[in-house]
Parts: C-alpha cells; sequence; structure tokens
C-alpha cells in the first residue's frame, strides 16, 4: 500500500519527493523532511538510506517536527537547494537540504579514476541539512538510521562526545553525523534506540527550537573508521556551511543563467535543466538515466530496474536537450567519457556502461528488501548490459554531429579528425555489416531477438550522419558504400516496417503491434512529419495506443514480463512533438498542458504514470522524461511560431506588407 498515516508511515507517492543532488550523487528528501533514499558518495554506491525501497528495515534521515506533521517543498530559485516548512499553529520549521558543490562547470573533466569521495579542496562530499525555527517555537526530532549495503549489512553505532556527532559504520561502509550548534541547546538529548529484531540501531535527537534558533548537520563518508571520526570531531565542524551554501545557490544559479530559453512553460523547462544537470556525473562526465533502482513501473510488480548507469541512448538523448537549451560543456566532457570507453570496435562497445566506464553491471536481486509498494524484486546492476541494441550507433553518431554542428569543435578548439573520427568511422563500418542483424530494440525487452524497426531506422541514422561528416569535412571514409548501404536500410524499413493493413509503422517486421518509437522516425530526418505513412502512423498509435488522456504505452504487446505497465511519458511528449510539426498545435499544447499537471509538485517526473490511478511509476527523477519536456517545448514554440507567419490576420499581414 502507498498511503501514510500519523503512526504507519509506508510509502509515499514517488513524485512526491524533493531531489538534492551534487553531481556526484543525488538523494531523495521526503515531504515529511526524511531522506529515504540515498547512495553516497557517488550514484553508484551501495544505498545507505533505502527506506524508499523497504519502509521496514531501509534505513533513513529524517529531521521533522516532533508531532508529524506534512511539509511543504519548494526549490530555491534556479537550484537544487531545497526547503521544506512545517507550519503549525505554535511555531513554524524551516529544513534547508543541499550538497554543496564548488564548480558546476562540466570541463575540464576530472578523470575517470579521481577519488570522489574528497573534494578539490580536499574536504569531503556531504549532505548538509540547516533546521531552523522561523517562528513561534517547534520540539523537533532527528532519527538517523543508517543501513548499510543496501541494509544487507548490520551497523554499529558510536557517539562522539558533546553530541558532535555520530559514526555509524557497516558493510565496509562508514558515515559520519556532524551536529552543529549543539552546545547551544541545552536541553538537547541524543540517544540510540534499537529494537529487539532490527540491525539496524537509530539514533535519535531530540530538541526544542525557539525562533530564530537552528542547528546544522552534515553528513559525509569516509574511507575507514579513523577517517570518518576525523571529519566528524573535526573537517565537518571548520567548515562554513553559510557561505557553502551560498556558493552551492550562486553555481546552480550561474549554471542555469546560461539557458537561451525564453519560450512559454520556462519554469517546467529550467526545473527539468536542473533535473537532467543533476544527474551528470562531474568526475567523468557520464550521465545517470535516474538516481534510483527498482522503482516500479507496475505497482506490486516485477518490472523494477536499476538505472544508476550511463545509457549511450538516454545520455546523447539528454545532451541533445541541454544543447537545445545552449549547454555545451556537458556534450564535450560525455564525447571526452565515450573517447576513453575501452572498446575495440562497434562490436565490443556496449549499450551502457558504469559512470566510471564500468563494463560488468551484473545483475542481482535483493531478496532481503520487500520492494517499494512491495514490488520485488529489487534489482542491482542491469542485465540489459548483455544485450545487442543496434538503435545506439545511430544516437551516438547523431550526438557528434549536432555537437559539430553546432559548432562545439570549433568553440573548444578541437577538430574532428584522428581518434573520434576513427570511432565514428568504426561504428559506420560496424552498421554497415550488422544493420540486418536482429536485436533487442530501444525497450530492452528481454526475449528473442527481433528487426525492430526503430533500430533499423537509427541503423539509417547513424550511416547518414558518418556520410555528412565525412561530405562535409572531406575525412576519409568508403563513400559509396555508405551511401549504397543509407539507401539499402531506408527502402529495406519501407518496404517491412510499414505495415499497409494497419495503416502504421510496426514495432518490427512482418508485425502488426504499433510501437511509440516509431514517433521518432520524423524527428531523426528519416520521414517527412506529413508524409501520410506517418500521417496515419500517428493517427494509429493516438487510437490504439494511449489512455484516456491521451498518454502513451509503448507498445501493448506481450513482452514476456509478468503484469503491464503504465504510460510511458517520454513517449507521450513525443506524441506531442509530432502534433506540433503536422501542424496540429492546438491538440499538441492541450496534451503538453494535461502532461505537465502529472509533475510532482516539484515539477519532477518520474518514467511513467498509472493509467489507472494517475500516479507516477518507475525511477524517479528520469532523463527521459526531462530531456522529452524541453524538446517538446521547444518543438511546440517553433510550430506555433510557424502557425502564427502562416495564418497571420489578413489586416495585420496588410500592416506588415506595408512596412516592408
Ligand atoms: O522494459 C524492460 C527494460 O526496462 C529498462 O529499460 C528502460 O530503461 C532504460 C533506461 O532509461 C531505457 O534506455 C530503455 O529504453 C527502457 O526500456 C531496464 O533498464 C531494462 O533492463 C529492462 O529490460
Amino acid at each position: 500500500m502507498v498511503g501514510m498515516t500519523e503512526f504507519n508511515r509506508t510509502y509515499l507517492p514517488i513524485n512526491s519527493y524533493g531531489v538534492i543532488g551534487d553531481c556526484h550523487s543525488a538523494l531523495l528528501v521526503a515531504p515529511d523532511g526524511s531522506v529515504d533514499w540515498g547512495c553516497l558518495p557517488d550514484f553508484d554506491s551501495p544505498a545507505i538510506f533505502c527506506r524508499l525501497l523497504d519502509h521496514e528495515h531501509g534505513g533513513y534521515f529524517q529531521i521533522a517536527p516532533s508531532e508529524p506533521m506534512p511539509g511543504a517543498q519548494r526549490y530555491l530559485r534556479g537550484s537544487n537547494v531545497l526547503q521544506t516548512r512545517f507550519t503549525s499553529t505554535i511555531g513554524e520549521l524551516l529544513l534547508t537540504d543541499f550538497m554543496p558543490v564548488e564548480t558546476l562547470r562540466a570541463w575540464p573533466y576530472q578523470g575517470m579514476n579521481n577519488n570522489t569521495w574528497t573534494r578539490e579542496d580536499g574536504s569531503c562530499h556531504c549532505m548538509v541539512r540547516i533546521a531552523e525555527c522561523t517562528h513561534g517555537e517547534m520540539s523537533v526530532t532527528m532519527t538517523l538510521k543508517v543501513s548499510p549495503n543496501y541494509a544487507a549489512s548490520p551497523s554499529e553505532i558510536s557517539l562522539v562526545p558533546g553530541n558532535k556527532g555520530v559514526l555509524v559504520s557497516g558493510g565496509n561502509q562508514y558515515v559520519g553525523l556532524a551536529i552543529i550548534g549543539a552546545h547551544l541547546h541545552p536541553s538537547l538529548t541524543l540517544n540510540v534506540v534499537q529494537d529487539a529484531e532490527d540491525r539496524h540501531p537509530s539514533v535519535v535527537l531530540n530538541v526544542t527550537l525557539s525562533e530564530g534558533e537552528r542547528l546544522l548537520f552534515a553528513v559525509g563518508m569516509g574511507r575507514n573508521m579513523q577517517a570518518t571520526r576525523r571529519l566528524v570531531e573535526g573537517e565537518l565542524h571548520q567548515r562554513n556551511f553559510d557561505s557553502e551554501l551560498a556558493h552551492t545557490l550562486h553555481c546552480w544559479r550561474e549554471w542555469l543563467s546560461t539557458c537561451n530559453y525564453r519560450g512559454p512553460y520556462r519554469e517546467a523547462v529550467e526545473r527539468s535543466a536542473l533535473a537532467l544537470k543533476m544527474m551528470t556525473y562531474a568526475p567523468t562526465g557520464a550521465i545517470v538515466a535516474a538516481p534510483t533502482t527498482s522503482l516500479p513501473e507496475h505497482m506490486g510488480g516485477v518490472r523494477n530496474w536499476d538505472y544508476r548507469y550511463t545509457w549511450l541512448r538516454d545520455a546523447t538523448f539528454t545532451l541533445y536537450a541541454l544543447n537545445v537549451l545552449g549547454f555545451t560543456d556537458e556534450a564535450r566532457a560525455f564525447t571526452h567519457w565515450l573517447r576513453r570507453l575501452t572498446y575495440a570496435d562497434g562490436e565490443s562497445l556496449q549499450i551502457m556502461y558504469g559512470i566510471r566506464g564500468e563494463r560488468d553491471l551484473a545483475e542481482q536481486e535483493l531478496t532481503h528488501l520487500e520492494g517499494y509498494a512491495g514490488s520485488s524484486p529489487v534489482r542491482v546492476g542491469n542485465g540489459a548490459v548483455r544485450q545487442r541494441q543496434m538503435d545506439v550507433f545511430g544516437e551516438v553518431l547523431d550526438c557528434i554531429h549536432l555537437y559539430r554542428r553546432q559548432g562545439s569543435f570549433e568553440r573548444y578548439g578541437e577538430t574532428l579528425d584522428g581518434p573520434l573520427w576513427k570511432l565514428m568511422r568504426d561504428l559506420v563500418e560496424h552498421v554497415c555489416a550488422h544493420w540486418q542483424d536482429p536485436d533487442s530494440g530501444i525497450w530492452e525487452i528481454r526475449g528473442d531477438d527481433r528487426h525492430y524497426v526503430y533500430s533499423k531506422a537509427m541503423c539509417w541514422v547513424a550511416l547518414d550522419r558518418g556520410i555528412r561528416a565525412a561530405q562535409q569535412l572531406n575525412l576519409e571514409a568508403d563513400l559509396p558504400r555508405w551511401l549504397m548501404v543509407r539507401d539499402q536500410i531506408r527502402a529495406d524499413i519501407l518496404a517491412n516496417g510499414y505495415n499497409t493493413s494497419v495503416g502504421a509503422f510496426t514495432q518490427s517486421y512482418g508485425d502488426t503491434a504499433l510501437d511509440a518509437s516509431n514517433l521518432l522516425l520524423p524527428l531523426i530526418g528519416f520521414i517527412p512529419p506529413d508524409d501520410p505513412r506517418m500521417r496515419s502512423t500517428v493517427d494509429r498509435i493516438i487510437e490504439g495506443l494511449t489512455d484516456e488522456n491521451g498518454f502513451v504505452f509503448r507498445y501493448t504487446s506481450h513482452d514476456g514480463l509478468a503484469g503491464h505497465e503504465g504510460t510511458f511519458t517520454i513517449c507521450t511528449f513525443w506524441l506531442v512533438d509530432n502534433l506540433a510539426i503536422q501542424g496540429r498545435v492546438d491538440e499538441a499544447r492541450s496534451l503538453f498542458e494535461r502532461l505537465l499537471k502529472y509533475a510532482g509538485r516539484l515539477g519532477l517526473f518520474s518514467e511513467e504514470v498509472d493509467a489507472n490511478t494517475s500516479s507516477a511509476l518507475g525511477n524517479y527523477p528520469q532523463a527521459f522524461t526531462h530531456i522529452a519536456l524541453i524538446n517538446s517545448a521547444f518543438n511546440l514554440r517553433k510550430a506555433e511560431i510557424r502557425q502564427s507567419e502562416h495564418h497571420t490576420d489578413p489586416l495585420i499581414a496588410a500592416i506588415r506588407l506595408n512596412k516592408q
């Protein structure tokens, strides 16, 4: 059950969480002041807080009024600094949560083997929580329950004398909490509480704060007990977190100020940009698909996957969206991450990697966790890493193509030749040799390989972008062959991927099933948006692949997994794009605005929307969804401009004509 009563807090709605991050990791903070998901110091570190995936056994870090009450969350303008306000008749508590950053410049990257525990200045990455009574008086309770190694390992607690902090260890993880300002509160109590059967003791702090009083909490990780003790007794107390807060705010706002989007829905677009930036991994330039694992695509079901890795597809889509907004440093860092991956040729290029370029992401089930709202199994690692997905070649080449077209090579004093051109050429050659192979497709379906239409279309993109680079820059390539293969792929898709009796491009060759990934065909330039085959594909998708809201399922055909999933939000945005570029602007706008209502209060989206309950499903926040939101806002704006140019009131047109 998802829900909460005063005495029985189980699972909160997925999109009710606020998210904070420092481009190393991101934490989920509930509106009741509880950090329910936290992997430190990096996105892929074993979670120390995982109440999100097991409300009984998972650790958490809650700061809230002692008398439970809901809090209201908001981000400080233009930033990923989160505030939760608890208001009662006797007082108000303001909780400010953030992860300090030194810089948000994506460049220069710091190298694959950078020590991510420490910052440039040698101090540690941490999470900071400032609890301040802003009105009246408030009794406040802090509960810290660390459950190391996704709650698989037991933990031990020791208190630092003088209420200066707490050390928690277990499963080779060492967590330090510094309590800053405790000495100013004689009423403060700090106790260790442990239920008989719980392997994870909690530390509980109680204090009454009066108007203007505050306490500051900083959590950091150490490599071992000694280092963590030094953190808690020394370093964290010596840092000036007020100035780090000001600096962190400045960094987020400065980064966002380079966003060049000036159209409607600006707030939603900027929140999406901030969310995407939070999913970049600063040390290497990699990008995670989402900072969580196993938030279900079907409530109570088995469709639970780990997204804390870098899919070439998701990452290149992210860069595309950031590029649209004028952010290019992230693409530069990512192309360098790509170049440093170890692979011999297209054959050994994986579809996804760990954030440091790791190739092995072996999937395991954590059977000791019940899963979000009983959705098991909880998985870490991702078996899709071993799949063949032919679309990734097109996505990587398209990303480099866009980077080039935007003049980024010149901007950074780089050129598209040498190793990068060799990489592109190898990938194109690989596609020439393998485009006829079946694969697992964009949706990573865990069944037999098939001839997915979208995969084939992205093979066409790979050839197309390779050809354009070779022609425009006069680079060495087997152009006659590339041109011939590009034409062959196109003819093959048009002959086998479009089913005349269905009136649509289908999921795979010889198939009648619809697939929302085909909404990308006009967006990648494979077919004009007003081609009758595309128009009718869009109509068939609207008729056969949407729910009552008009939101889009990625497919409804059987995929070998039990249960069914919600509508897939990136696909709904793709439908907005198609309607917009077909000139059906009112329909596009109305669908876009309907969908925006399904974000959480903070403007963040997960992967899917449950068609029956309208609740958020899947990992959160998800890059895919925020990428698509940005692109749709952009496409809508372009379509509206086009529409206003074509359908100008005759009187205004005459005035314009006279002025010329
Ligand atoms: O649907 C089954 C698959 O679901 C996940 O894949 C989805 O997420 C990926 C990351 O955002 C995305 O690239 C892919 O297109 C989606 O289908 C999961 O990662 C897979 O293991 C699983 O087979």
